[in-house]
């Protein structure tokens, strides 16, 4: 495992600032997340950037006035009227401030919302074999993280404008009074801006390189406390080892994490006393030009107003700055996610799927290998799927056969060798069609935590509103007579974690997956493992049906019950990825080969 603490990536001045020419994509994507409320918080901060040079030109005007009536006596009219006037900036200043900040919050819950869509979406687009990519995960990882920090960054780009414009009108004031000032001001200001800069890139890098582990943290976590696994956790009594490991990854953590914030802080202190001599050098100057008589008292509240909030506007945008060029780069993994293409080849104009299919699907040459794997799944793959008939794929564990149907579904495409539909490659006709066209339940199929209703229409999503099809489905894979029992019927919420949900057997669940298959008028159905958890009677019935509702179609059985295997018309026997050994039962039992050596061995357990 690498080491938490392993910081590689240390980011020069240069990379930050090119890590900015991100922003205009976050504006955008802030932009299209609601135009109305980002109009709204640009119009508010230009308004509220304004308030501090005018409070404290006010606040001059004021104290002068109160010298003056002090000195010579008079009116005091215009002293309230501009008191008045201050009283009024300050109760505007507090309304832009609540609703700057009641905006930025609506825009960050939307923006969040929008972007979060947007992954799943772009998730959606792309291979299996890319989610089954460690790099990748952590990709994706890393962009849900940034759903709920981006709007943060934005937040920080617009308050810095908004510091930008304020430090503007208040530099216009001292550099009118002495422009040596605003040296002071740099020299205490640009230490503290170095250090932080270096503190947030060394922070950033660590967080990067810990993105595994927190990965690993959150799946030991979930190991730790779900429904899911409690049952297991119980009876291995796992929990000292899954709390022990959960231990040692967050120690490693917060060792990594504390190390970096007390050097962080220590430094932090170091700076934050330069800043302060400066200020009070800046001050001096300022009080002897007053009592020397070369300024008024008013505008000595001005510009020690002026220069104390210069240097903390200065200090906190070039703070800012480190943390939003920071944000600017989480950002790179964000928008990188959304460069991550789909490798599976989509015709540029497919052919139309054919119906009925004419001559099958052939294998020809085909190997596939995982990318993460040394070995081969499947190599040397010929054989060919012919319109009407039912296929069995028997073989041991690891032999292959789930990958076979994946390539067939084109969930991965062959490494080499082509598959053909109709004597055309299968890359030519379009994906969804496909898919549309396949009628497959895996063996680890998905058991929705949703009502019984929703987990059989997933089949086919288009007809979620057809209770009479979902009905119809659910009678051919047996799963009505579950839905009689179940205490609403066909809108019982199946799985715990929700809504007073019922658990189902094994066995149900199984059906009920089953009952996708029927949800869609498929050429091809695909059913991997379909009748494990079925007991014999349920498993007789099931193949009844599923040979009247397949006739004339296509099917294609992975079973290790060679009770059910020996219904097919060809069996195809795969060993170490390839086609060991093909035909019906009759003839492969004759042959005395491999498969009539598994059918003893299976038929002498039953005895
Ligand atoms: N996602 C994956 N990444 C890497 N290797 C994989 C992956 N899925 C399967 N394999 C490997 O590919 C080979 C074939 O696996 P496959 O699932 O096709 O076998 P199978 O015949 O369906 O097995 P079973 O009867 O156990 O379901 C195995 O050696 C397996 O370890």
């Amino acid at each position: 495992m690498a080491k938490t603490g392993n910081i590689n990536s240390n980011l020069s001045f240069k990379e930050r600032l090119s890590a900015l020419k991100n922003l205009p994509e976050l504006f955008r994507l802030v932009w299209q997340s609601s135009p109305g409320k980002t109009t709204l918080s640009f119009a508010l901060r230009i308004a509220r950037s304004a308030m501090p040079v005018a409070l404290l030109y006010v606040g001059k005007l004021i104290i002068d006035q109160v010298v003056e009536l002090n000195r010579h006596g008079g009116s005091q009219h215009e002293l309230w009227k501009l008191v008045i006037i201050e009283f009024g900036l300050a109760v505007l200043t507090d309304g832009l401030n609540r609703m700057i900040n009641l905006t930025d919050s609506l825009l960050g819950d939307l923006f969040s919302n929008y972007t979060s869509m947007r992954i799943m979406r772009h998730a959606t687009t792309l291979d299996l074999d890319q989610f089954e990519d460690s790099v990748f995960y952590d990709k994706l990882e890393r962009a849900r993280q940034q759903t709920v920090g981006r709007s943060v960054l934005l937040s920080q780009v617009m308050s810095q404008v908004q510091d930008f414009i304020s430090m503007a009108f208040l530099l216009t004031g001292l550099i009118a009074f002495n422009p040596w000032l605003i040296l002071l001001l740099l020299i205490a200001i640009i230490p503290s801006f170095l250090g932080e800069s270096y503190f947030n890139s060394q922070n950033y890098a660590l967080t990067r390189s810990q993105t595994p582990e927190r990965r690993e943290l959150d799946y030991v976590r979930y190991l730790g406390a779900s429904d899911e696994t409690a049952k297991e956790v119980k009876i291995f009594g796992l929990a000292d080892f899954i709390i022990n490991r959960f231990k040692t990854l967050s120690d490693q953590f917060y060792a990594d994490n504390s190390k970096l914030a007390v050097k962080r802080s220590a430094w932090g202190t170091f700076f934050s006393v330069l800043g302060s001599i400066g200020y009070y050098a800046a001050y001096g100057f300022i009080i002897y030009q007053t009592v020397t008589g070369k300024t008024s008292v008013g505008t000595l509240t001005f510009l020690a107003g002026s220069f104390r909030q210069l240097s903390s506007l200065m200090e906190s945008m070039l703070n800012r700055f480190t943390t939003v060029s920071q944000g600017a780069i989480y950002l790179n993994d964000f928008l990188e996610f959304f460069e991550i293409k789909p490798k599976i080849s989509v015709a540029k104009s497919p052919l139309a799927f054919p119906n009925p299919i004419k001559q099958g699907f052939t294998f020809e040459n085909v190997g596939f290998q995982y990318h993460n794997s040394e070995s081969w799944a499947n190599r040397h793959l010929n054989f060919t799927l012919h319109p009407g008939e039912k296929l069995a794929l028997v073989g041991e564990n690891g032999a292959g056969k789930t990958t076979l149907v994946k390539l067939l579904a084109r969930l991965y495409d062959p490494s080499e060798g082509r598959i053909l539909l109709d004597g055309i490659d299968l890359k030519e006709y379009a994906i969804d069609e496909l898919r549309l066209n396949l009628g497959i339940i895996f063996q680890d199929y998905l058991r929705y935590q949703m009502t019984l209703s929703q987990n059989i229409a997933v089949g086919n999503i288009s007809e979620i509103g057809n209770q009479a099809l979902i009905q119809k489905a659910a009678e051919e894979s047996l799963a009505d007579a579950l839905a009689e029992k179940l205490p609403n019927r066909y809108e019982q919420w199946l799985g715990r974690r929700f809504n007073d949900g019922v658990e189902l057997s094994g066995g149900e669940w199984q059906k009920v997956a089953l009952a996708r298959a029927y949800m869609k008028d498929a050429q091809v159905l695909i059913l991997d493992e379909p009748t494990a958890a079925l007991d014999a009677r349920a498993e007789y019935e099931v193949f009844q049906r599923f040979a009247q509702m397949t006739k004339g179609k296509s099917a294609v059985l992975i079973s290790h019950r060679f009770s059910t295997a020996r219904l097919a018309d060809r069996i195809l026997v795969l060993d170490k990825g390839t086609v060991l050994e093909a035909g019906t039962h009759e003839e492969l039992i004759l042959k005395n080969s491999r498969y009539a050596e598994l059918f003893r061995l299976q038929a002498k357990g039953y005895q």
